[in-house]
């Protein structure tokens, strides 16, 4: 059994002559959540749309479950689950006959529709909502509708297309925590310009910029991306700022009274340096924070490099 459910080589896509997408390779995991990350125009969702079979790529391959797009598309297209930024609801349905529409569709055994929907409902947490129309639904159960559509047939792989688009608070909150539940039992591609939501929602995270691939790792590598270099330091009974430079720290800043910024040189070693030194000299210390760039920054960082690069 392969250890991907989504593997992409090499794949690229131009609709006129310039490229939508270039050289673009990675695999996805059999469960959880990836988040895919990318200024608008970046190209996420022409590669969605690839990897769920709705537009052929000019290079490449795309391999569901082991299975060849470009080969055998009906069988890679039983594994995957889609559901587009616009949910493709019928508003006169009710909730029971869109389902098992969409079971059909998806080529459902017709034994097996009846069982397939409303698992898909139990899942969603609308089975108390069987027989009401779809109008009749507010925003957020509108969406438990359109991901239960995703994963009426049982796929290995669903890709979900800024799913809380146009929610309320309340309902982010809830379709968020119905995501993760789903991606116990399959892997979920999630695309989103909110980077709170990958932050509460994904484990992994891919970035397309200007076409191309510019970061595929785990939330923390990301976090990480940008080396910390200050280190905020809160002591009571400070020293002259001249005593807080040694090895490894270029500058002081004094914020406050007790508060000091230090520049350094990333090393980890120079924080635990400061936490030993201000304890052995008695300064006090009351306070050590590494400062980390935040995940608008190391975005801003990523998009730039692929700018900067000149990319297409
Ligand atoms: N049907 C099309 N015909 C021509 N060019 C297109 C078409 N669809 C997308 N493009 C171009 O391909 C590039 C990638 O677009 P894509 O829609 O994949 O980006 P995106 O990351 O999904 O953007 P957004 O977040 O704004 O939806 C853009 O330059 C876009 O203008």
């Amino acid at each position: 059994m392969e250890k991907s459910v989504v593997r992409v080589e090499n794949l690229s896509h131009r609709y006129n002559v310039q490229w939508a997408i270039r050289d673009i390779n990675f695999e996805i995991d059999q469960r959880g959540v990836v988040g895919l990350l990318g200024s608008n125009g970046a190209g996420k969702s022409t590669t969605m749309n690839i990897i769920c079979g709705v537009l052929k790529q000019t290079q490449g391959e795309v391999y569901v479950d082991g299975i060849n797009f470009r080969e055998n598309p009906v069988e890679a297209k039983r594994n995957i689950g889609f559901l587009p930024q616009k949910p493709p609801l019928y508003m006169d349905f009710t909730v029971d006959e869109y389902l098992t529409y969409c079971a059909d569709l998806r080529m459902v055994d017709k034994m097996d529709v009846k069982k397939a929907v409303d698992e898909a409902k139990a899942r969603c947490g609308i089975s108390h909502f069987s027989s009401r129309l779809v109008r009749n639904l507010s925003g957020g159960y509108q969406q438990r509708v359109g991901i239960a559509q995703a994963i009426v047939h049982n796929p290995k792989f669903v890709v979900l297309d800024e799913p809380t688009n146009g929610l309320d608070p309340n309902q982010i909150v809830e379709v968020r925590h119905l995501i993760k539940e789903i991606a116990e039992e399959r892997s979920v591609l999630l695309s989103t310009h909110i980077l709170s939501e990958v932050q509460a929602t994904c484990e992994e995270i891919k970035m397309i910029e200007q076409g191309q691939l510019v970061f595929s790792g785990t939330l923390d590598q990301f976090d990480n991306y940008i080396q910390p270099n200050t280190i905020m330091v809160t002591l009571a009974n400070p020293p002259a700022e001249a005593s807080l430079i040694w090895e490894g720290v270029s500058n002081v800043e004094r914020v406050t009274d007790h508060r000091f910024r230090l520049r350094y040189d990333g090393c980890r070693e120079t924080a635990r340096r400061v936490a030993e030194q201000s304890v052995n000299r008695g300064w006090g210390l009351e306070e050590l924070v590494v400062e980390k760039s935040s995940m608008d920054e190391v975005f801003a960082k990523l998009s730039g490099k692929a700018n900067g690069e000149g990319k297409r």
